[in-house]
């Protein structure tokens, strides 16, 4: 099973690289990954399992961020309530983003990572909504369209196979500077 020793940290040439497109079909080990990162992030929520294998929560996770620089994400989004199904439960493999809205958002609270042991204040501006084509591990094309806390999420894991962390969005002298037009989520 993964565990927070498999996730790199900042420093880790992995995370600044341009991960590679997978091909189809995948290779056995590439859908034993895919299960294996969604898993990751299902441990990572359950209060039991994430207490006994010290896992900080997360809601996706980027190969790269396993040194393994391939375009593959795992995406665990829970529903408002406890009972609900996820908002968003899908591995998404070479997934691009093919158009985005004008409109801007952040998070009120800002952004954190995996790979960053540290906290980073400030708002993280990204695109509202935005249009994505994937593909399953079955090689099935989709075209979807996120908004709101998903959206965010998606970008912050597309930015990760392109060698970008969150904080590279933050103004370094005014790190909670807003646009008017850009609303804060959260
Ligand atoms: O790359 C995944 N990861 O580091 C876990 C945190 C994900 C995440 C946290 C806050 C806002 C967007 C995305
Ligand atoms: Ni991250």
């Amino acid at each position: 099973m993964i565990t927070m020793e498999d996730i790199v940290r900042e420093g880790h040439p992995a995370l600044r690289q341009k991960a590679e497109e997978l091909s189809f079909p995948l290779s056995k080990e590439e859908v034993i990954l895919a299960e294996e990162m969604l898993t990751f992030l299902r441990n990572s929520q359950d209060p039991e399992i994430s207490e006994k294998y010290g896992l900080r929560a997360g809601v996706g996770l980027a190969a790269p961020q396993l040194a393994i620089s391939k375009r593959m994400i795992a995406l665990l989004i829970p529903g408002e309530y406890e009972d609900d199904s996820p908002e968003l439960e899908q591995v998404m493999i070479n997934p691009k983003i093919i158009s985005h809205s004008v409109e801007g958002v952040c998070l009120k609270d800002g952004e954190g990572c995996l790979s960053v042991d540290r906290e980073v204040p400030g708002f993280v501006v990204r695109h509202s909504r935005v249009t994505v084509s994937y593909q399953d591990t079955t090689g099935k094309t989709y075209k979807k369209r996120f908004k709101g806390y998903p959206a965010i999420v998606l970008q912050h894991e597309i930015d990760h196979l392109n060698g970008i962390m969150f904080y590279d969005y933050i103004d370094e002298n005014e790190p909670f500077a807003l646009d008017d037009d850009i609303s804060v989520l959260g």
